[in-house]
């Protein structure tokens, strides 16, 4: 299996509501994202995936839905206290934790990347010292991306 990885970085304010801690308050963090993904050939031009496509699937789907953008948990706290400002607001399902935000990123991927190759690992570095990261354990990809694709329909 061949796999290629291009890595992207965003900046990104959160807070995590619940958290017990300086978290809950807003603040920002330089993210920087890992894509991975697989194949068993070479396209006819000898690569996996050019990484010209992959950037540009990568930066239409995922960072310009998130850079500069502040990151919420649709609760109710947060609607209250800030559905009115104008900064971009990306309203999530879950609080924005690099678990959270990285699985956001997953689903959306699925989605999205072409049949031909497989989402193979994402990484996902919150701060210089702490990271996430999600690998394909191949078992359920097929099932994995229909299921993806059924949550963001309903959406
Ligand atoms: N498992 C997780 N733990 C924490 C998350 C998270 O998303 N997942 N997020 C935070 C905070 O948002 C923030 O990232 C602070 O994290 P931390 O690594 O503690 O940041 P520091 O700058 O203090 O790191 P040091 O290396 O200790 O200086 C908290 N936890
Ligand atoms: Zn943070």
């Amino acid at each position: 299996m061949w796999s290629i990885t291009k890595i992207f970085r965003f900046e990104t304010a959160h807070r995590i509501s619940n958290y017990i801690g300086a978290c809950r308050n807003i603040h920002g963090h330089s993210y920087q994202l890992q894509v991975s993904i697989s194949r068993n050939n070479f396209n006819e031009d000898d690569m996996v995936m050019d990484f010209k496509d992959l950037k540009k699937i990568v930066q239409k789907n995922i960072i310009a839905h998130l850079d500069h953008v502040l990151l919420l948990k649709k609760n109710p706290e947060n609607i209250a206290k800030y559905s009115q400002d104008n900064s971009p607001i990306l309203w999530m399902e879950y609080e924005p934790t690099a678990e959270r935000i990285l699985d956001w990123i997953r689903l959306k991927l699925l989605q999205v990347l072409p049949n031909y190759v497989e989402l193979k690992k994402l990484t996902l570095f919150e701060t210089s010292t702490g990271f996430v990261e999600w690998e394909n354990d191949f078992r359920n990809s097929f099932e994995d991306r229909q299921l993806s694709k059924e949550k963001w329909e309903i959406k």
